[in-house]
């Protein structure tokens, strides 16, 4: 009997899986959606994409989807993706009822942070609270930290020009935005720059950590790995790895600016460990716990770092392969740069027309957050543009990528052409309302004057004071994986001596 029980117990559980798949494909809500059988059954059909036999390919195999079923196609047993230009800011705006979604969130972890917070109460304070931080007036007292970043940047160049060594760029410029988004968080920088191969352990820890995410989302239980002592954790997970040394790092950081901050010892540029230590009861905003300021601090270089250092060494890919955009953009720069060791306003650098070309190109090619940015649809429904009904909490999403990669808002999407943001204003409408880098509405990227800044000075001044000459590495090498943000297939080095003129 007792044996007869343990044969029931699994056949049960086979019949009950059965019974759902054959609920999830034919009689769920959502299953007039055309999409593989497969994401209709199971969730693991993304990990299957992004995780093993695949990696980081679920959003290439959704617009290879999207050119079969057309514009909506059901990737999950409770989510759609959409990728119709029409509903993009629908979804995304100010004021938008489609919230995001908690299960999706809490693979972030840090459950205090503007980043993952979910309660659309909760996030207009916590946001709230960082908004005068992140405006245009603050993040322009920046100016002078941001530009002595790149001067001690450059010289590190120099020394591998020296020592005849090509320079890992990717690494390098991740190394430089790294150092400059601490120096916001903490007042005081990581000191990425000062390895002297650029992979110092906070950058290689960040590229494994994003790494890890998707594996985290497909599989939660992996997070309790944190649990374990972290001599055997660390070999388990990047992502515990990478915890645990943030967290002690971040600690120090943090426990150094409050021991400065009581003395009166205040740095003389908005930091955000500064901001959170300033209470604004109007805006029901108090100064956060100890493991709240550091949640926030640790997502806010998160979001900072990868997405900045990724677009503009994608945009330096490309103008460095067009040498006609590179000598228009060099000549460009003279103008306001006539000796390799000038130094201009921020405010001046983002008038040049071609520069601003460049950049607006490098952001909409290198779409840094590629992934689809799920919501939840809300209560009562919705209609898609072409009628169809979506019900409320069903997921729904659109990547940022298939935007940026339409050809009928972007014409040759695939090739860098700054030309493309120099028409007549007039004829630019549509691809300035698309050139979605950010996101829009109330979730989008509050970084976005600080992310303009870095780029606008990142690149101004590496193409006027550095001759650079891409080395051993071809389109092949730039080609991505999806990892929440792009994971490059090989490496982008540059031979990168100093300009004399
Ligand atoms: C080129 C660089 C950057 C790109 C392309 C980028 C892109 C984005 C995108 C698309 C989102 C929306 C994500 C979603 O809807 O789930 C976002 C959110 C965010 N970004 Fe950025 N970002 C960049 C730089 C930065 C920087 C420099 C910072 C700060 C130091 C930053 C901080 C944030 C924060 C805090 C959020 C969450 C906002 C919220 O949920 O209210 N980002 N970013």
């Amino acid at each position: 009997m007792f044996a007869l029980s343990l044969l029931l117990l699994p056949a049960g559980y086979i019949v009950y899986l059965v019974g759902l798949a054959i609920y999830r494909i034919w009689f769920h809500p959502l299953s007039s959606f055309p999409g593989p059988k497969a994401a209709a059954v199971s969730e693991y059909w993304e990990a299957w994409w992004n995780i093993w036999p695949h990696k980081g390919s679920c959003l290439f195999e959704l617009e290879r989807l999207h050119k079969i079923h057309g514009f909506a196609v059901r990737m999950g047993p409770n989510e759609i993706h959409v990728n119709d230009p029409r509903y993009y800011h629908e979804l995304y705006r100010l004021g938008s009822r489609y919230y995001k979604d908690p299960e999706m969130h809490k693979v972030l972890g840090a459950p205090s942070s503007t980043v993952a917070e979910t309660d659309p109460v909760l996030h207009k304070i916590r946001r709230g609270a960082l908004e005068q931080l992140f405006s245009r007036q603050s993040i322009l007292k920046l100016e002078p930290m941001v530009m002595g970043k790149v001067e001690r940047w450059s010289t590190k160049l120099e020394e591998h020009f020296q020592a005849g060594k090509p320079v890992p760029m990717e690494f390098a410029l991740k190394s430089l935005t790294m150092d400059m988004v601490t120096t916001f968080a903490f007042g005081q920088e990581f000191g990425a720059v000062e390895d002297p191969e650029f992979m110092s352990i906070p950058v290689r820890l960040f590229r494994n950590y994003l790494m890890s995410l998707h594996v985290i989302k497909a599989f939660p239980f992996v997070k309790l790995l944190q649990r374990l002592p972290y001599f055997i954790a660390r070999h388990i997970s990047p992502s515990v790895e990478m915890g645990r040394y943030l967290e002690d790092l971040s600690d120090g950081h943090i426990k150094s600016f409050v021991d400065k901050w009581q003395t009166g010892d205040k740095p003389n540029f908005p930091t955000v460990v500064g901001r959170l230590l300033t209470p604004n009861e109007d805006k029901g905003f108090q100064v956060p716990s100890k493991q709240g300021i550091k949640d926030e601090v640790i997502t806010l270089v998160s979001a900072g770092n990868d997405t900045t250092g990724i677009t503009s060494m994608v945009g330096l890919f490309q103008i460095l392969s067009n040498p006609q955009i590179h000598d228009r953009l060099l000549a460009e720069l003279k103008t306001i740069l006539p000796t390799v060791d000038s130094v201009a306003p921020y405010q001046e650098l983002e008038k040049l027309p071609y520069l601003t070309a460049c950049i607006k190109e490098s952001l909409r090619f290198a779409s840094a957050a590629a992934s689809r940015t799920p919501r939840l649809v809300p209560p009562g429904g919705i209609y898609l543009p072409d009628g169809r009904f979506v019900p409320a909490g069903t997921r729904i999403g659109m990547a940022i990528y298939l935007i940026h990669y339409n050809p009928d808002l972007f014409p040759n999407p695939k090739v860098f052409d700054p030309e493309r943001w120099l028409r007549d204003p007039a004829e630019m409408t549509v691809q300035n309302k698309f050139l979605v880098p950010f996101s829009k509405g109330s979730r989008a990227c509050l970084g976005i004057n600080l992310a303009h800044m870095e780029l606008y000075t990142i690149m101004a001044y590496l193409i006027r004071r550095h001759d650079l000459k891409i080395y051993n590495t071809t389109a092949k090498d730039m080609e991505w994986w999806d990892m929440v943000i792009p994971e490059f297939k090989g490496t982008f080095k540059t031979w990168t001596g100093k300009r004399t003129e």
